[in-house]
C-alpha cells in the first residue's frame, strides 16, 4: 500500500473586484467576486513544499485586478476566458485553468424620477455566475445565475405519490410552490452574445415556471431545461437545483376560522432538494468544465 496524491488544485477564493467605467459621464459598473483555481504538475508543492512552479494566490488575485483595468469588464464569461486563457498560455506550468465568478447586480437609481449616473442600488433578484474552464482539451464555458427566488400561489399540484405507514401528506391540487433556484447552463461556444443570452435564458426559465400547470416541482425543472435548450443552440446542458419551499397551510380551526390556502406556515427546514440536468443527447464531451473550485461553492 502506498499513499498519493490526488486531485489538487490552488488558487484564490473570492476577490472581490468593482469595475466602474468612468470615461463617460454615465458612469458603469460590474460588482464581481472572482476565484481563480490553477491546475497542472503542482505535485512538488505539495508533497515537498518547492514553489519554484507555484504563481502564488496573491499573483492570481493581482491579474484579475490588472485585467479588469486594461481590459474591462464586458461579460462575465468574456473576463474569465480572458483570465483562463492568460494562466494557460502565459505560466509556464499551468495546464488548466478554472474562474469561476459571482455577480451582483446594481440598477441606477432614480433621483427626481431620471437614472442617475453614477448612483445605484443594489438590484438583482439574483446572484449571475459564470465558470470558465481552459485546459488543454479545449475551452468550457457554464453561465448561470443562483437565488432566483420564485413563487407562484397557485398552478402548482402533488399528488399520486407513493404511499407506505409513514406518509401524512395529503394529496394537493392546488398549493403554493416556491423555489430559490440555481441553474447552470454548459455552452458549446465560446462567440456568445453573453449578456443577451443570459437575459433570455432567465426570462425563459421563470415564463415555464409560471405558465406550467405543474404536477410536481421534478416536472417543472424539466420544462425549464427543455425550453432554454430548445431556445439556445449554444447551450448543450442545463443544470437546475432547486429546494422546495414549503408553504403549509396554518390549521385556523382552533380559532374557528377557515383557511382555504390563505394563510401559509413559509419553512425554511427542511426542505425537498430537487436536482435535474437536462441536455442533448449529443452534447459534446464535458471534459473538466463541472470540475470546480469549492471558492464559491
Ligand atoms: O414537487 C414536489 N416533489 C416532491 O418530490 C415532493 N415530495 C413532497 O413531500 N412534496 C413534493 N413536492
Amino acid at each position: 500500500m502506498a499513499i498519493i496524491l490526488g486531485d489538487h488544485q490552488y488558487g484564490k477564493a473570492e476577490s472581490r473586484l468593482v469595475r466602474i467605467h468612468r470615461d463617460k459621464p454615465r458612469h458603469e459598473i460590474r460588482d464581481l467576486n472572482v476565484t481563480t483555481a490553477l491546475r497542472g504538475p503542482f505535485d512538488p508543492a505539495c508533497l515537498v513544499g518547492d514553489q519554484s512552479d507555484v504563481l502564488p494566490t496573491d499573483t492570481q488575485k493581482n491579474t484579475a485586478y490588472a485585467f479588469a483595468r486594461s481590459k474591462g469588464v464586458s461579460s462575465l464569461e468574456h473576463f474569465g476566458l480572458d483570465l483562463a486563457r492568460h494562466f494557460v498560455t502565459d505560466i509556464g506550468p499551468v495546464e488548466g485553468a478554472r474562474i469561476e465568478i459571482e455577480e451582483y447586480a446594481w440598477q441606477r437609481a432614480i433621483v427626481d424620477g431620471v437614472e442617475h449616473d453614477h448612483t445605484w442600488t443594489r438590484s438583482g433578484q439574483e446572484v449571475r455566475t459564470a465558470a470558465v474552464t481552459v485546459d488543454a482539451t479545449g475551452e468550457y464555458v457554464i453561465g448561470g445565475f443562483k437565488d432566483l427566488v420564485l413563487l407562484k400561489s397557485t398552478g402548482s399540484e402533488f399528488a399520486g405519490f407513493l404511499t407506505n405507514e409513514y406518509t401524512t401528506l395529503p394529496e394537493t391540487h392546488d398549493r403554493v410552490m416556491a423555489t430559490s433556484l440555481v441553474a447552470k447552463w454548459r455552452f458549446t461556444s465560446t462567440e456568445v452574445a453573453w449578456d443577451e443570452v443570459y437575459a433570455g435564458v432567465k426570462a425563459i426559465m421563470i415564463r415555464e415556471f409560471a405558465v406550467l400547470q405543474s404536477l410536481a416541482l421534478q416536472q417543472t425543472l424539466w420544462h425549464m431545461g427543455k425550453a432554454v435548450l430548445e431556445a439556445f443552440p449554444s447551450i448543450a446542458e442545463v443544470r437546475l437545483t432547486a429546494p422546495n419551499k414549503h408553504h403549509f397551510v396554518v390549521d385556523l380551526s382552533p380559532f374557528g376560522l377557515e383557511n382555504p390556502g390563505e394563510v401559509f406556515f413559509a419553512a425554511d427546514r427542511p426542505y425537498g432538494l430537487i436536482e435535474a440536468t437536462v441536455l442533448r443527447d449529443d452534447a459534446p464531451d464535458a471534459h473538466e468544465a463541472w470540475r470546480a473550485s469549492a471558492g464559491l461553492a
